[in-house]
């Protein structure tokens, strides 16, 4: 059954609704994928609707203390529901049909993000993905039930990105059969699960194991941190909420620390390698990164969190797209509705194409990681690599896109955008952070670039290649492709749209009429031909060469590149004494992305005291109701122009290595931008991540513990919520 139709609907979205081409319901079926799915959702949100408890007070409104209560008190009502429902599921496909209504349907209570996402979206994965046979039948009811509430701490003060660098110890005691974890330094400290702060009684730490002397890597151990009781911290242990964050208010991410905390020798999730009692170290797994499934599982998730994501802004800014009207294109004629500035339309629809974009490759994504854990049920792990690769970029491309398509919605909405109440901000806050975790947008690129080189090697030698990069081998000509990291990862994206088209062909080939078929051919153009303009400059092939240039200054150019190299900026390389661990700073990709700042800095200074001597000026000359806004190139050639005339005349006076500084920030700005339309700029440090002194890990923790749900070691929901919740009470 449909739902029923809301009465006073405001009038101009009833006509934009009724110039609908196609039939919306059938439409809502093909998201759901199917009839009976859409009709299950809209049963459980019925349900839900009636028995969830909203909120009176607008989240938003609350105290940091007040949220997280609050949002303990809804998600105990929701997994009371969930628990119940998913006990009444038989089979896996209802219980991963059910697990993704709930997730979407719980978005309606939360403006922030539940206490429990990493119980369900790592802790449950992990226990599945990472335990014995045997463990996973002591652990699994007890989590999907509920009677333990978990998360996953792998990331530490001191390193996230490289893994292999966590300094967490387990190290296995023989005589008594236990693992003894220990945080032996500052950064070693767990820091950012989700859940830890204040919610969860067990946890998945990542240490690296020690046995008969030997280190053997890291591996992932389930750990009880909180007495089930009390829920008091366990002795041993330092655990706290990190402080405010961008969003994931309510989420409680987390601290924790080791002070020779024992744990038994099964606590070790035996699935991939074991200890036995006497000590001895057991690889059991065929691949040695298999103990990083998880982070492969949660990308490939969110690929259809971003889908979804997208979608709920891109609805909430053409609603009122359609709702608002402003200024005046005739005399005496009615304000337009902003929908049908062309402009306003440029900034939405493409978010409506990459919506159906993320799904369909999500859904495809979907179907590729099951049929690749199947294959390694059976010991093959053949397929790995490659799904590592793809869900690494298809990971990192879309959260990048969903947040900076999120903020082109917000944008659209004018400045009810920015009111918390329209969500956007919340939505934004929320995509953002997926762009970092679960692995950094840059990091994994660059492990889709590895898969790629390596791929390469094998084309050059005439060996096969698999279908998804067969491309490669059809592509004798570099010039299109160019070799570069950045060359390749973009004709990978050229590959995530093909399987976008194929995959929107596919699903819409039965069954669906022609209308539908229409539009999401549109949507499908519209996707491929957006992008194939954002990046002209890419598709271009200029000469970029030394030998060719117009000039014929062959032999110059030749030097003035080798002079270029990295490698000529040292008359000996630091390799030649020891390999140090490279600093994120020495990262030419982090260089990029910090260096435009200071520049871009520099050059608002200047620009800005320029404006202000020609502010009065120019609005006597032009008038108010005049000055409309400059085309942004313009903006640009301003800021540009400015910096460089500005720069030169106020450096003459200074000492030269600090001018020839200043003229570097001024060549940089310029050339970034020609390159680049966009740049940060940080004005006011106040930050613990910016010290002059450095003190990073020192400053992070410092304020972390000046937290205010720092100060109760146990806070009131679990006496009023959660212990009744576990104890069955409620
Ligand atoms: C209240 C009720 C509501 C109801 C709700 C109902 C349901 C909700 C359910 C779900 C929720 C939905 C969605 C959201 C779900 C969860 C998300 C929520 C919150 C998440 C919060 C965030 C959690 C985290 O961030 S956890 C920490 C994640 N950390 C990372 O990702 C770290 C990134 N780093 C790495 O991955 C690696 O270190 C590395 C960068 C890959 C480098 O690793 P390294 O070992 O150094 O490897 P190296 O580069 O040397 O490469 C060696 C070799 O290995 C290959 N390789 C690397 N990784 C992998 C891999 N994973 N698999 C396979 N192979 C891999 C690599 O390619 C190299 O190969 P080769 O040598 O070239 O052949
Ligand atoms: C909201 C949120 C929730 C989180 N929840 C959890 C959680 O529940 N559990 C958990 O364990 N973790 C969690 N994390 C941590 C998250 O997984 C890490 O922050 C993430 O993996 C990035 O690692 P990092 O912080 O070490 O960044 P860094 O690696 O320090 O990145 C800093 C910069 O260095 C660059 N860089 C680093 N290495 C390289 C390289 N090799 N080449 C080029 N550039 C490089 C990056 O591109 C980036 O620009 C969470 C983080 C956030 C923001």
């Amino acid at each position: 059954m449909r739902n029923k139709p809301i009465a006073n609907v405001n009038a101009d979205l009833l006509k934009e609704r009724k110039n609908c081409s196609f039939d919306i319901e059938e439409l809502t079926n093909l998201i759901d994928g199917g009839k009976n799915q859409t009709a299950r959702r809209r049963e459980i949100e019925n349900m839900l609707l009636k028995n969830m408890p909203f909120d009176i007070i607008p989240e938003e409104c609350l105290s940091a203390k007040e949220k997280y209560e609050n949002a303990v008190r809804k998600s105990v009502a929701l997994n009371k529901i969930g628990v119940e429902l998913v006990s009444q599921v038989t089979k896996a496909k209802e219980l991963s049909d059910l697990t993704l209504t709930l997730r979407r349907v719980s978005d309606a209570y939360f403006r922030e993000v539940t206490p429990f996402l990493l119980h369900l979206g790592m802790f449950i994965p992990t226990i599945l993905g990472q335990c014995s046979d045997e463990q996973v039948a002591h652990w699994l009811p007890l989590a999907m039930q509920l009677k333990i509430i978990g998360t996953y701490a792998q990331t530490e003060l001191g390193h996230g990105t490289f893994i292999r660098g966590l300094e967490t110890t387990a190290t296995y005691d023989e005589r008594t059969e236990e693992f003894v974890l220990n945080s032996p330094t500052l950064s070693s400290s767990k820091w950012w699960a989700g859940g830890l702060g204040k919610t969860a009684n067990h946890c998945i730490v990542v240490a690296q194991l020690y046995t008969k002397g030997e280190c053997y890597g890291t591996h992932p151990f389930i750990v009880q941190i909180r007495d089930m009781d009390t829920h008091m911290p366990l002795k041993g242990l330092k655990v706290g909420e990190i402080g405010p964050r961008l969003g994931f208010q309510t989420a409680d991410n987390g601290f924790l620390v080791f002070d020779n905390f024992r744990i038994p020798r099964d606590s070790l999730m035996m699935k991939h390698a074991k200890v036995l009692k006497d000590g001895t170290y057991v690889k059991i797994a065929r691949h040695s990164k298999l103990t990083y499934g998880t982070m492969i599982f949660v990308r490939v998730l969110l690929v259809s969190e971003m889908a979804f994501n997208l979608s709920k802004a891109v609805t909430i800014a053409v609603r009122y797209s359609a709702v608002r009207r402003q200024s005046e294109l005739k005399p005496n004629e009615p304000e337009p509705q902003v929908l049908d500035y062309l402009t306003q339309q440029h900034k939405l629809f493409i978010s409506i194409s990459t919506v159906y974009a993320f799904q369909f490759t999500s859904n495809w994504l979907m179907k590729t990681y099951h049929t690749v854990q199947a294959n390694m049920k059976h010991g093959n792990t053949d397929a790995l690599p490659e799904l590592h690769a793809l869900s690494s970029c298809l990971k990192a491309i879309c959260t990048s896109d969903c947040s900076a398509a999120i903020e082109q919605c917000r944008f659209a909405c004018g400045g009810h955008g920015y009111m918390i109440s329209s969500n956007l901000p919340s939505l934004y806050a929320f995509t953002t952070a997926t762009r970092t975790y679960e692995g950094d947008y840059t990091v994994l690129l660059l492990q889709t670039a590895r898969f790629l080189v390596k791929t390469w090697e094998q084309v050059e030698l005439g060996n096969a290649v698999t279908p998804m990069v067969a491309y490669l081998a059809r592509h004798q000509n570099r010039e299109a492709w160019d070799e570069s990291p950045e060359g390749i990862i973009r004709a990978f994206e050229a590959i995530a749209a093909g399987v976008y088209q194929t995959e929107s062909v596919r699903s819409v080939s039965f069954g669906q009429s022609d209308a539908i078929k229409d539009v999401m051919k549109q949507l499908s153009d519209l996707y491929l031909l957006y992008w194939s303009l954002e990046r002209t400059g890419d598709l271009l092939t200029t000469l970029k060469s030394t030998l060719g240039s117009y000039d014929g200054r062959v032999y110059e150019r030749l030097m003035e590149e080798a002079l270029k190299s990295p490698l000529n900026q040292e008359p000996v390389n630091e390799s030649f004494h020891n390999e140090p661990e490279p600093q994120v700073m020495d990262f030419v990709s982090q260089q990029h992305k910090l260096f435009i700042g200071i520049a871009s800095y520099y050059s608002y200074s200047m620009t800005a005291l320029w404006l202000w001597d020609i502010l009065t000026k120019v609005t006597s000359e032009l008038g108010v109701g005049k000055t409309d806004r400059l085309p942004e190139s313009h903006g640009r050639a301003v800021f540009m122009s400015v910096f460089n005339s500005e720069m030169e005349k106020s450096v003459s006076s200074l000492s030269a290595p600090l001018q020839a500084v200043l003229r570097q920030l001024v060549e940089l700005y310029l050339y970034y931008w020609t390159l680049e339309k966009r740049g940060d700029l940080l004005l006011v440090l106040q930050s613990t991540l910016g010290s002059y002194d450095g003190r990073v890990y020192e400053r992070l923790m410092e304020e972390a513990l000046k937290n205010p749900p720092n100060k109760e070691p146990v806070n009131e929901s679990f006496h009023k919520y959660l212990k009744p919740f576990i104890q069955g009470k409620l």
